[in-house]
């Protein structure tokens, strides 16, 4: 089986996805895969500096990835052009890792971590979807500790995704991050005990 793991930008994705794999889900990235395709010789780079031009790569020819990002949260029609070029090759690769695990380990649980799969419209490859859910003002705190962003920042890249409200209306599964770590771990406890995998 497999579930779509989503959620908002910071809401706590990762601490779900970590508490599921210690459980013995097996875990595909979305994120990680996003940054294997901007890798220096992958053909998403090249697509990505041919739009954007050769001033968002470093001297050493890998991505600048601040400069990209202050492009594309300001700016729906670039972001709408990076999401056009980096998309389809980011769900190619998540497709092939999750077919690959389930048909390598079919009595496990396979965990798909996506923050964009509402916005991609990404339901029917799983068959549940699970979303972390924080209010807004936590996220924006959240997010602007962890990478160490004004709130002006912060408040642009929550911006560029769905409302978090509509994608907790969505989802089959919520798991409300909004408390302490031991409060989220217990909805973590009892979604596996649920889901017959204990
Ligand atoms: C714009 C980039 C270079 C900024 O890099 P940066 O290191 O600052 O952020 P990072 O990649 O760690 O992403 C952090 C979070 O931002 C959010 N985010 C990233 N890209 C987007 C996007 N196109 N639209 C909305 N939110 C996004 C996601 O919640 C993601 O988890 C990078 O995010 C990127 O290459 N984005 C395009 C690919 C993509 O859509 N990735 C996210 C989903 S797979
Ligand atoms: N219950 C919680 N209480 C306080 N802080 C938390 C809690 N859960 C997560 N955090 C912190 O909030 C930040 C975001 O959490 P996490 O990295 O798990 O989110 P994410 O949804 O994976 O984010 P992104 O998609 O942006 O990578 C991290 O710094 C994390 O340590």
């Amino acid at each position: 089986m497999n579930i779509g793991l989503t959620g908002g930008i910071a809401t706590g994705k990762s601490t779900v996805s970590a508490l599921l794999v210690n459980k013995g889900a097996l875990l595909v990235d979305a994120d990680v895969i996003a940054r294997e395709v901007m890798l220096p010789g992958h053909p998403v780079l090249s697509a990505v500096t041919d739009h954007f031009g050769q001033a968002v790569l470093l001297a050493d020819g890998t991505l600048d990835r601040k400069k990209l990002g202050e492009i594309v949260f300001h700016d729906p029609t670039q972001r709408q052009a990076l999401n056009d070029i980096t998309h389809p090759a980011i769900r190619r690769e998540i497709r092939m890792q999750m077919e690959s695990l389930e048909r390598e380990y079919p009595d496990k649980l396979v965990v798909v971590d996506i923050p964009l799969l509402f916005e991609s419209g990404l339901e029917a490859m799983f068959e549940r979807v699970m979303m972390v859910y924080a209010p807004k003002a936590t996220q924006l705190e959240r997010l602007m500790k962890r990478n160490r962003l004004s709130r002006d920042e912060a408040s642009a890249r929550i911006r560029s995704q769905m409302d978090i409200e509509e994608k907790k209306q969505r989802a089959d599964i919520v798991i409300d991050n909004s408390g302490d770590a031991e409060q989220t771990k217990r909805q973590v406890d009892e979604f596996w005990l649920q889901s017959g995998y204990a």
